[in-house]
């Protein structure tokens, strides 16, 4: 493709994702399935054009004021993340002249703002929660792409073996430091058509996920319950952690994300997994159940904002309104599924947000009016899980991970067991 059309086509892009009507995932495999010509290289940066855009906007936008042209073109111009020669090919002799000036500009002595590219109701938080020393880090790690991390099935493979599979099939992959299932990636192969894939020995899951899974404890022969399952992430990391024995419910209120789980849960080869849509965290099957789950995990529906590394575009979709929101949904939907745990068992409430209010706050809130849950350490469950420096991964009672930290998303989690 001639490097014009490239750019054209990434200008075109970012005019869609900046709208913010969608998101951006889902914008940028819409943008590919119009534009079915495009190769893997000219996806690759075009995505990572856009998604470097999202990560870096207050100080593209900056830069953009100078310059000529439609606001998207400099944009895609200043975020350009393919080929260099490439991009110089598309230019004008101003543009080239314009991008060589915005390049000399020092960074590290413009405000504040233009170098953390975070909305101020976000700073306010994080700032307040994080030690001050902490917060550049955190800046950093989330203007990069997440690693990939991968979880082994071992149910059916040993996670040596798979280093070995894969390194047979070109790709270089090292234990993760905490989950004793995981594996981490060099770059980003494809991996769908490998054998290892298809016959579902390894599933796509980051490590904090997977901790998440681990903090449940499940045994085989339970009953368990992942109450807002989605596509089935932590299901499929639990149906297999109970040898795939027990009955595993897998609720959500989306249909749409249970169907995602279906092709995945074929590929695990599990049995153990019910997967039901449910109207609310009210609905009639889950009162049935009451008192007679042993684990109940709620990754409750969140902001995603521990998840910036791979979808940028939420800091600029999410608001203080919607994380008001989303705190009545999360309470509401925690004590609910409270009532499926019989004396004994234990729950835990979970997301992938970085804020307290969405965190420490709701798990301060269920604990004042549950006084029947007895709050459990999460460092204590962790290391019964054989996960290595589990102090590492804890703040007080709780996980709390941290791109910076642990190189995973931000996760949080609090444990109770019934009394
Ligand atoms: C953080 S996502 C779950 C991700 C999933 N556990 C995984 O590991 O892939 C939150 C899920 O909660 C679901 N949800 C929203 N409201 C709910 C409710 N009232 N009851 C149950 N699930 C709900 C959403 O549809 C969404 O799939």
């Amino acid at each position: 493709m001639h490097p014009n059309a490239l750019l054209d086509l990434a200008t075109e892009l970012l005019r869609q994702v900046l709208k913010f009507d969608a998101p951006a995932d889902t914008v940028v495999s819409g943008f590919f399935l119009q534009h079915r010509q495009l190769g893997p290289r000219e996806r690759h940066t075009l995505a990572e054009t856009a998604y470097h855009v999202l990560r870096q906007r207050l100080l593209l936008q900056h830069f953009a004021q100078s310059g000529a042209g439609a606001l998207e073109r400099r944009l895609a111009i200043l975020g350009w993340q393919g080929d260099e020669r490439f991009l110089q090919g598309a230019l004008g002799p101003k543009e080239q002249q314009w991008l060589a000036q915005v390049r000399l500009v020092d960074v590290a002595t413009l405000p504040e703002k233009l170098r953390h590219n975070l909305p101020d109701w976000l700073v306010a938080p994080l700032k307040q929660f994080l030690p001050e020393a902490e917060f550049w880090p955190l800046v950093d790690s989330l203007a990069r792409p997440a690693p990939l991390d991968l979880r082994v099935n071992l149910l059916r493979l040993k996670r040596e073996a798979a280093v070995e599979e894969l390194a047979r099939a070109g790709i270089a992959a090292q234990p993760t430091p905490y989950s004793p299932w995981g594996l981490r990636v060099d770059g980003k192969p494809a991996l769908n058509k490998l054998d290892i894939f298809t016959r579902g020995d390894i599933e796509v899951q980051d490590e904090g996920s997977q901790l998440l899974a681990l903090l449940m404890g499940v045994k085989r022969g339970e009953m368990v319950a992942d109450f807002c399952a989605g596509a089935g992430g932590k299901t499929l990391a639990l149906g297999a952690a109970m040898r795939n024995t027990g009955r595993l419910y897998a609720f959500d209120v989306s249909g749409h994300r249970l169907d995602k789980l279906k092709p995945r849960l074929a590929r695990s080869g599990l049995s153990n997994v019910y997967p039901v849509q449910i109207a609310h965290e009210r609905d009639e099957r889950i009162k049935r159940l009451a008192g007679k789950i042993d684990r109940v995990l709620v990754d409750a529906p969140c902001s995603g904002l521990g998840t910036l590394r791979r979808n940028p575009d939420l800091k600029w979709r999410q608001s203080p309104q919607a994380v008001a929101e989303l705190r009545d949904k999360q309470q509401a939907i925690l004590a609910s599924a409270a009532r499926l745990v019989k004396p004994g068992g234990r729950l835990i409430y979970a997301t992938c947000s970085l804020l307290e209010d969405e965190n420490e706050r709701i798990a301060e809130a269920f604990a004042e009016s549950h006084r029947d849950f007895a709050p459990l350490p999460a460092a204590a469950v962790l290391e019964q899980a054989k996960v290595a420096d589990a102090q590492q991964l804890v703040t007080g009672p709780y996980l709390r991970l941290w791109p910076h930290r642990h190189a995973t998303d931000g996760f949080f989690a609090a444990v109770w067991e019934r009394r």
